[in-house]
């Protein structure tokens, strides 16, 4: 029946956290993946720092890309204010399944929505079919080598506009060189980089925060 480790992962919260308390189900996950497997996400420490960046910015309208089992979909809405709301882009069915019960345990299921597909045909529908007008926050953690593209088609889309928070999970391992030395460079965001390790490992990696300057 669990035959996947994102299956696991959710069993693993079904048995372990409390229903409706996406605390618990962020310690769950963190725990499950610390002692029995490793899973790709943004885990603890990292965690702790989308934490701080996310409460600063005190968001209305987020975008996630890459959802996987949903552990910073939970992480990030537990701290949303009334009526904010994370749409999180999911490509893999298995994974958005795997999401979408994680979501709905940890009872944020009326702040996120989950958007199957691939971020590229999504993010230019964002406007006219989720009646986005422009994004807070964004939340990157999809194909390393996709970091780019999609933050230069966020702006084509016109998603951004001046103060919007762009946070990148894995900007040392995997790692996303194109994608820092645009923001970095390109003279249209304001840059920070947040040293801290990969998720359940000592390995180092770091999230980069761009502001764009509008
Ligand atoms: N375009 C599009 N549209 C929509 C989509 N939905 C999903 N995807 C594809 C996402 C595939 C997973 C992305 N995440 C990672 O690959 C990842 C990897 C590591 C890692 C792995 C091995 C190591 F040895 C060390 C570190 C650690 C992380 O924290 C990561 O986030 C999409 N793509
Ligand atoms: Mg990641």
């Amino acid at each position: 029946m669990n035959h996947t480790k994102e299956q696991r992962v959710l069993q693993y919260v079904l048995d372990n956290a409390t229903r409706g308390d996406p605390q618990s189900v962020v310690d769950s996950i963190d725990n499950y993946c610390n002692k029995e497997e490793w899973a790709m996400n943004v885990g603890d420490q990292k965690g702790l720092i989308l934490d701080n960046i996310v409460n600063e910015s005190n968001p209305c309208v987020l975008l996630e890309l890459g959802t996987y089992c949903g552990y910073s979909a939970v992480r990030i809405a537990r701290l949303l204010k009334p009526g904010a709301h994370l749409y999180t882009v999911e490509f893999n069915p298995a994974f958005a399944a795997v999401a979408k019960q994680m979501i709905e345990f940890a009872g944020v299921q009326d702040k996120v929505q989950i958007l199957e597909g691939n971020t590229q045909d999504i993010i230019p529908q964002l406007k006219k079919k989720y009646e986005v007008d422009t994004l807070d926050f964004v939340f990157i953690d999809h194909w390393k080598d996709k970091y780019l593209e999609d933050t230069k088609l966020l702006e084509k889309c016109n998603l951004l506009r001046k103060g919007t928070v762009v946070l990148a999970d894995n900007v040392i391992v995997p790692g996303a060189p194109d994608f820092l030395e645009y923001v970095r460079t390109c003279g249209r965001y304001d840059c920070t980089n947040y040293p801290s390790f990969l998720e359940y490992m000592d390995e180092k990696d770091a999230l980069e925060k761009a502001i764009f300057r509008g």
